[in-house]
């Protein structure tokens, strides 16, 4: 067994480290994985991104905006806290790109100690349900209800709380706003003893295991969907092109690939000024995030009809 700490680097350790076995018990230490599934849309990574203290998933609007598996870590006090981030189980479209979100949904709560499964608090529909029927048995799994600031008629939460119960056999119940800090520390507290005592795999101030590089392009995917509204659809995706670190320095190459002609010209904008934005606010934050100073040249490719291609979903790294 061992016990060795992960290493310490920000953003830089492996995701192959999880996989590795679990240390031997350290009095007094707590480590265990955390997933967050849920549908489209109901908050998961506001949640993880509150759970963890700091942005590590893109949040938007938009439904379907999370692809990858991204773990970020929390650790506080004797506790640390492996968060798996999931994409919504995808239900009204089914193409090539569904299908391996799917895939990446079961493959990521498998190994986990406790699984958060996300819906809005009082809703409850076949979308939310088909993520439920996902889980494995005997898995511990918390109900969190957030949205719970949406929720206008208070009453209604008791009775939907017991239908919920009658549905699955949750470990706990937690109706909260992801967006209120005392009730996301909350929710830490009630995940804490699903947690094995074991000794922590990542140093205390590691918060994902994610690349930089991955980092960059889920940053440039936030501000293409944000300033773009909702005029584009999902399927656009970015493609990091070039990469290279020289000390605090670092040298970006990254293309936006959109399925249609029309989507191109959405996204580079009246005389290029919305692609200009992207690139400027998609730096600024980044350079606050990594502590570098960051060249960024944007490019944008119209590739018709990718989401239906599971080859190129793979050299575009969805496997
Ligand atoms: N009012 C309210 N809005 C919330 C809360 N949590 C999340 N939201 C909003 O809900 C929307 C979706 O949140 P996300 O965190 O992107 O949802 P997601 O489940 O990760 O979505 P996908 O990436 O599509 O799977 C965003 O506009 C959030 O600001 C909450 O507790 N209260």
């Amino acid at each position: 067994m061992n016990v060795e700490r992960r290493p310490a680097r920000r953003y830089n350790v492996k995701l192959e480290d999880l996989n590795q076995p679990p240390a031997t018990p350290v009095p007094g230490q707590r480590c265990g994985l955390v997933a967050i599934v849920g549908r489209p849309n109901v908050g998961k990574s506001t949640l993880l991104n509150a759970l963890v203290g700091q942005k590590v998933s893109i949040t938007s609007r938009k439904a379907q905006t999370t692809r990858h598996r991204i773990t970020g870590i929390r650790t506080l006090e004797d506790t640390q806290y492996i968060f798996v981030d999931t994409p919504g189980f995808q239900t009204r479209h089914s193409n090539a790109l569904n299908r391996n979100l799917n895939r990446t949904v079961l493959s990521s709560v498998a190994d986990v100690d406790v699984v958060l499964f996300v819906v809005e608090a009082g809703r409850y529909g076949m979308d939310d349900a088909k993520v439920l029927a996902l889980l494995p048995e005997g898995k511990p799994v918390i109900l969190v209800a957030n949205k719970l600031d949406k929720l206008v008629r208070r009453a209604e939460l008791a009775p939907w709380l017991k239908s919920m119960q009658e549905r699955h056999p949750f470990a706990e119940f937690v109706p909260m706003t992801a967006k209120r800090p005392e009730e996301v520390r909350r929710l830490l507290e009630i995940v804490r003893p699903y947690l094995p005592e074991q000794g922590w795999w990542y140093d205390e101030d590691t918060l994902t295991d994610r690349s930089e590089r991955f980092l960059v392009s889920e940053m440039i995917r936030e501000k293409l969907f944000r300033l773009t509204g909702d005029e584009l659809p999902y399927t656009s995706t970015v493609v990091i092109d070039k990469y290279e670190e020289q000390g605090r320095l670092r040298r970006i190459a990254a293309t936006i690939i959109v399925e249609r002609d029309a989507h191109k010209g959405m996204v580079i904008g009246d005389g290029g000024e919305r692609l200009k934005r992207i690139g400027t606010e998609a730096r600024q934050e980044l350079e606050k995030l990594l502590d570098a100073k960051i060249f960024l040249e944007l490019w944008v490719k119209v590739r018709s009809g990718w989401a239906d291609d599971e080859e190129r979903l793979r050299s575009y790294g969805y496997e």
